[in-house]
């Protein structure tokens, strides 16, 4: 079993009967889907999902987890995440995938959201992996300005055929920092920017991280309380 579906099947362990489950986006969070479709083949476990991007939400309905329009919802039981960078306060990097802002939004509406990651991704400060910020295209060059007035290099990503397009109809700029000194400050002066729609930047909102490591072990991290 790789590391990534180690943490993921951790973390569908605490999924039970009835529960809405918030379902993120890359090729950690890939593993808990697989797993939670596996769960209800096999020990009839009975749950309904709303999904943090297109690609999630194909993948649930290819595997017959049952989605329910978030028009219907009030508040998510659970949600199961990856992330790009975790810290020691549990403050995280998201959106290499370029989902952050939904994935921000199920998150912001969940009782616990777990977040799944291998033990690459655990680093003393934020920063080494380039902060996904969500942008409008209207006008993304003068937004990407404003972005490296905060003192980081931005580029728009890319993909095969052109600028990377979110599921949101928005581009991703990828802001290189180098260390950040304090997450919750950026998190504020970005969000601040006229264009940017959402940044990366999750700032206490893990309520577990489940770690996976290459011996096989998994560790979980829960924030300090104070
Ligand atoms: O935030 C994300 C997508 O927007 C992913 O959770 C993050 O990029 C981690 O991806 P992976 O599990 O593939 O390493």
């Amino acid at each position: 079993m790789n590391v990534k579906q180690l943490a993921a099947e951790k973390a569908v362990q605490l999924v039970q009967d009835g529960m809405l489950i918030g379902l993120g986006t890359g090729t950690t969070a890939y593993w808990a889907i697989l797993k939670l479709a596996q769960r209800m083949k096999l020990e009839g476990l009975d749950i309904k999902a709303v999904a943090s991007s297109k690609q999630s939400e194909d993948l649930a309905a290819e595997y017959g987890i049952p989605l329910v329009p978030l028009a219907e919802i009030t508040a998510i039981d659970l949600t199961i995440d990856g992330a790009d960078e975790v810290d020691g306060e549990l403050h995280l990097i998201k959106g290499g995938g370029g989902a952050l802002l939904r994935e921000k939004i199920l998150a912001a509406h969940s009782k616990t959201f777990i977040v799944i990651v291998d033990e690459s991704k655990k680093v003393s400060q934020l920063g080494h992996f380039p902060l996904p910020v969500e942008v409008v295209p209207f006008a993304s060059n003068l937004t990407l300005q404003k972005l490296r007035e905060l003192g980081c290099t931005a580029e728009l990503r890319a993909s095969a055929d052109g600028i990377f397009v979110t599921d949101n109809g928005n581009y991703i700029a990828d802001c290189r920092f180098g260390k950040i000194a304090s997450p919750s400050e950026l998190h504020e002066q970005l969000n601040a920017i006229p264009g940017v729609v959402e940044n990366g930047l999750f700032i206490s909102m893990a309520s577990q991280v489940i770690v996976g490591f290459n011996t096989g072990e998994t560790e979980i991290l829960a924030p300090v309380k104070r």
